[in-house]
């Protein structure tokens, strides 16, 4: 069992559990559900410097990054430093997030926040939903085209937006569906850990246009921005620089600054 298959199979379990305490029509009453959700894409199609700057406290490839701080600061500054949007692990397992992080962070900024997860099943994007975000991500390699697409016909449903994560060409390829607004790019594998930036430039000419791109980790300067942007992105989801800093808000800030020159 590789890393990713293993994270798969206890997320499986843990929402089998969640459904069986939280009914989805209880979910569906929960007050942010009815909330108007501002949009990802569109910061990110306007932006200079499309930001997606992430909260994760540790990672199955880092271990812990930072464990010290407060989420809702962390949102304040990330807003206060000009990125386009915030992404929140909720997994609390392997990246030590929740779906309290996600409310925190709800409670203080305007700003498109994406719920960071394994989505697996339906459940945990009306979750999402009743929890603040704005978006889900939806991973091709942990799920089946059809899912996809259900997945994210019910996403839309709501007026949650998708970001779309493929690592190759063939995931690429197998699970594009109309409707989706973003598709990221993964430069991490997320079974060998391997980083490489040369995936997002390998994919760029096979999405889309009709779809904002997205460059997903490993990013850690803006010279790789400014080369990215040069291969059609307009978003760039940065978690571990911003959060291995002592302040990450401060951190996106100048990274932000550095781009828009
Ligand atoms: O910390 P980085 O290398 O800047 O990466 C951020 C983000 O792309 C990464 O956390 C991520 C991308 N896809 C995921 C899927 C699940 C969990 C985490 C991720």
């Amino acid at each position: 069992m590789d890393i990713l298959e293993k994270i798969v199979a206890d997320k499986r379990r843990e929402v089998a559990l969640k459904k069986q305490l939280i009914s989805t029509s209880s979910l569906e009453n929960y007050p942010l559900f009815e909330r108007e959700s501002p949009s990802l894409s569109a910061n990110l199609r306007q932006a200079r410097a499309g930001i997606i700057a992430e909260h994760k406290r540790r990672s199955p490839s880092k271990s812990v990054i930072n464990n010290g701080l407060d989420v809702y600061k962390v949102a304040i500054g990330y807003q206060k430093a000009g990125a386009s949007g915030m992404s929140v692990l909720t997994d609390g397992k392997y990246f030590g997030g929740s779906l309290d992080d996600l409310l925190l962070a709800r409670s203080v900024v305007d700003l498109p926040l994406l719920r960071k997860d394994f989505t697996v099943d339906e459940y945990q994007i009306i979750e999402a939903k009743a929890y603040g975000a704005d978006a889900i991500l939806l991973i091709a390699a942990v799920l089946k085209p059809a899912e996809i697409r259900t997945f994210s016909e019910l996403a839309i449903n709501l007026g949650l937006e998708v970001l779309l994560e493929v690592h190759n060409l063939e995931e690429l390829n197998n699970s594009l569906v109309p409707g989706i607004q973003m598709l990221g790019v993964n430069n991490r594998n997320l079974k060998t850990f391997e980083v490489d930036l040369e995936t997002s430039r390998q994919l760029s000419g096979h999405i889309p246009d009709s779809m904002v791109k997205v460059s997903e980790s490993g990013i850690s300067n803006t010279d790789a921005i400014l080369n990215l942007q040069g291969f059609g992105y307009q978003g760039f989801l940065v978690g571990e620089h911003f959060m291995k800093s002592g302040d990450p808000g401060k951190s996106a800030e100048e990274f932000i600054q550095n781009i828009r020159g």
